[in-house]
């Protein structure tokens, strides 16, 4: 690619229409996966155009979520304070400051991701919604930008299932409850993978009503041992829960809504009520507005197809993050947007190959306690690598999780006979910061073994974590030959 700067004209324009753009990238979408690719190759001195049709920095579901979660868990510890010897009374929760919280929250990331920044590192930022008009060329309005790559990088939205009545019921979405003034009295979360799950935690802590309705069960990619855990914090903390649900028929009502919900074996229906529906079902990728075929890009029910390189069909098009079909990713997520961003990168400017590994992605579920899980389950791995150990240690075992009142979970191994670490599962406080050493434990090739012999730092929870790899030693310190040894060793003083 040229690293000229943008804005380039091509040829002379017609009267009201301005000159085409020839940027050597234009990135489709500014979310995670648009502004990770956009700033680097600005970086790199690539002369960059970014198309954006609504909030630069993507859908702010979230932060949203997270930002609730984080007010929750307050209101939770001064409900649980009594344990350490603090006497308080019910929290009370402040509509209009928690919708504060939420909107500083947002605000505080709106500046790494603004078009300001963008333009001040040198790309062209353009409001408005782009389609393909040809195989090389956008157009946003009467704006063509003609580039040597496009990437595409447009998400997913939220869609209603199809279910009768359902079009009748306004409902919320992650991001309808960032804008939210008041918390729902009643709510009701359809949907229980990590949004839904989130989302109902942290609404019932926050004092609604919370009733979750799942087709499957919850959490169903997730270690079941696991989920167990996370499962039994919801109902005792007043979730409703109502799994392998299908959803019959929706009615507005005065004051709210009905549902009708059958269980999936056929059994007798059941009506459940709320004053709000909030949808964390699965999303659809944002691409039917973009006139794909034009571009000759294809693409099917779950995103543009792409291949290794995340090249589309169209060889100069390339496609990340949400809208890309399941191959390379199955499922979305930030770390995911990422990682296709930088692979992109590298095989766009440098003309390197990469490969999208999905076992490397780390997941968390931003509950109390957290869930988070990294590379192949336990049944994976013993469908995939034979042989395998699963080590198991508890968060009861830890001194620093018994000072926190914080003993409920596990940390969860899964390696090969030799102790290559195949999976990893944490449950229990602040999972999804433990499971980042195991991030760099699985791409490195690390051992439980080597795991095990690191220093880590006291009072802290990895300690839980090394214990856990700890383990793998033990069946050795019984083995007759190893004994044999150190008794022939003590002969020599
Ligand atoms: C409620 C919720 C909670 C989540 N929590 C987590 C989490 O805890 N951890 C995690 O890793 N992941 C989480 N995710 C997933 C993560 O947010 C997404 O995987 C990530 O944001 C995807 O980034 P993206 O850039 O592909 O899409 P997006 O962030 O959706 O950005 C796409 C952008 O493209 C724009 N766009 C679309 N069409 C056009 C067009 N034709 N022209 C111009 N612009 C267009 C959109 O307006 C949008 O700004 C969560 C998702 C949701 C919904
Ligand atoms: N990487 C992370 O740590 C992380 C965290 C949160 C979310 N995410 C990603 O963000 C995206 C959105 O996550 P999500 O949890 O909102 O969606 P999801 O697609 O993961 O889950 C949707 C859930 O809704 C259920 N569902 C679908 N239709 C239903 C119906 N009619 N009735 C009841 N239940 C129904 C599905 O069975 C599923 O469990 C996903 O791609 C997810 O992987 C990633």
């Amino acid at each position: 690619m040229d690293a000229g700067r943008n804005g380039v004209s091509e040829g002379a324009a017609s009267a009201g229409t301005p000159p085409a753009l020839t940027p050597d990238l234009c990135v489709i979408g500014a979310g995670t996966a648009g502004l990770a690719v956009a700033t680097a190759a600005a970086a790199f001195g690539v002369s960059v155009v970014i198309v954006e049709r609504d909030r630069m920095g993507g859908h702010a579901g979230g932060s949203a979520v997270m930002a609730l979660a984080a007010a929750a868990a307050r209101a939770q510890a001064v409900r649980e304070a009594r344990r350490f010897g603090v006497v308080t009374g019910e929290p009370q929760v402040n509509d209009a400051q928690l919708h504060d919280h939420v909107q500083r929250v947002l605000a505080a990331a709106a500046p790494n991701t603004s078009a300001q920044r963008m333009t001040a590192l040198g790309a062209v930022v353009i409001a408005g919604e782009a389609r393909f008009v040809s195989r090389s060329t956008v157009a946003v309005g009467a704006q063509t930008i003609k580039a040597r790559r496009f990437v595409i990088a447009t998400g997913a939205r939220t869609v209603a299932p199809p279910i009768p009545g359902l079009e009748t019921v306004p409902f919320l979405t992650d991001a309808s409850l960032a804008s939210a003034t008041r918390r729902p009295e009643r709510l009701i979360v359809l949907g229980g993978s990590a949004t839904g799950v989130a989302v109902a935690q942290a609404m019932a802590r926050l004092g609604s009503q919370v009733t979750l309705v799942e087709s499957t069960s919850l959490l169903a990619g997730d270690d079941p041992e696991a989920v167990a855990i996370l499962r039994r914090a919801l109902l005792r903390e007043g979730v409703v829960l109502h799994e392998q649900a299908q959803l019959l028929r929706a009615q507005s009502v005065r004051g709210g809504l009905r549902l009708a919900i059958a269980g999936l074996d056929g059994g007798a229906e059941h009506i459940i009520g709320g004053t709000h529906l909030l949808l964390a079902t699965s999303r659809t990728p944002a691409i039917e507005t973009l006139d794909l075929e034009l571009a000759g890009v294809v693409s099917d029910a779950g995103g543009v197809r792409v291949d290794r390189q995340l090249r589309s069909t169209n060889r100069r098009v390339y496609a990340i993050g949400d809208c890309v079909s399941g191959s390379v990713g199955g499922v979305g997520g930030g770390p995911i947007a990422e990682e296709h961003a930088r692979l992109v990168l590298r095989h766009a400017l440098f003309r390197q190959r990469g490969r999208f590994d999905a076992t490397a992605v780390p997941r968390v579920t931003q509950t109390q306690p957290e869930l988070a899980s990294l590379g192949l389950s336990e049944e994976q791995a013993r469908a995939q690598a034979g042989a395998i150990r699963v080590l198991r240690w508890p968060y009861a075992e830890s001194e620093r999780a018994q000072a926190e009142r914080e003993t409920e979970g596990f940390v969860k191994l899964v390696t090969d006979a030799k102790g290559r670490v195949l999976g990893v599962t944490i449950v229990g406080a602040r999972a999804g910061d433990l499971i980042a050493t195991w991030a760099l434990a699985l791409k490195t090739g690390t051992s439980a073994t080597a795991m095990a012999e690191l220093m880590m730092p006291y009072p802290t929870l990895s300690d839980v974590s090394k214990r856990a790899a700890t383990s793998f030693l033990m069946p050795l310190a019984a083995k007759p030959a190893l004994r044999r040894l150190i008794g022939f060793l003590r002969r020599f003083g």
